[in-house]
């Protein structure tokens, strides 16, 4: 498993204007204000609305890694709920990444694991399947494959291709200088007149 930078190191709207402004999930939000995350995506892509595949990832999925389900962007089933997310604290997984929906969002918070989807519903979800485990999937729009950088914050997700990732991180550092002294600049503004 490769180590990313730790949750919250860098803003990930920095890190995607690093990629010319590409990568970001489109619609996915966080369930609690402050979550934050950063690691290797472990990918699910699952029927929507039925989370067995999110089940089974839990079989295997590793210390840090962030479960990321491609639920084909439906809004109408609960893919996670509390009980999910206890068993993601345990196993202390870098975070939940659903193109989707969740529910108890009360508890989510509580719980302090990072969440992120496209929408809350009360509506729990199927246990059926089917599903894929550790292929390439989308997210908001965005190609994941598993081991792909997936950070998250207050402002959505963004990922970035495995291959990329020492390059990005460079970038981000470059725009990060960048904005520190347009910062200073906009603090000797003065008013005109
Ligand atoms: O019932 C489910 O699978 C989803 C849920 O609410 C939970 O994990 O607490
Ligand atoms: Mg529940």
């Amino acid at each position: 498993m490769h180590d990313y930078p730790p949750p919250g190191a860098f803003p990930v709207a920095t890190v995607s204007d690093a990629m010319d402004r590409f990568g970001v999930a489109d619609g996915i939000r966080p369930l609690w204000p402050g979550a934050v995350l950063s690691g290797p995506a472990f990918t699910v892509w699952t029927r929507p609305g039925d989370n067995k595949g999110l089940h089974t990832a839990f079989e295997t999925i590793r210390r840090g890694e962030v479960l990321v389900v491609n639920g084909g962007g439906d809004v109408t089933r609960a893919l996670i709920g509390e009980l999910v997310v206890q068993k993601a604290k345990a196993l202390e997984i870098g975070g939940i990444v659903l193109d989707g929906a969740a529910r108890d969002v009360v508890e989510l918070a509580g719980l302090g694991v990072p969440v992120f989807a496209r929408a809350v519903t009360p509506a729990g979800p199927w246990k059926t399947g089917p599903y894929r485990i550790n292929g390439p999937i989308a997210v908001g729009g965005v190609p994941v494959g598993p081991g792909d950088w997936v950070i998250g914050d207050d402002d959505g997700v963004a990922v970035v291709p495995a291959g990329e990732v020492d390059d990005v991180i460079a970038g981000t550092r470059r725009l990060l200088e960048g904005e520190t002294e347009r910062r200073a600049a906009n603090q000797r503004l003065v008013p005109r007149g």
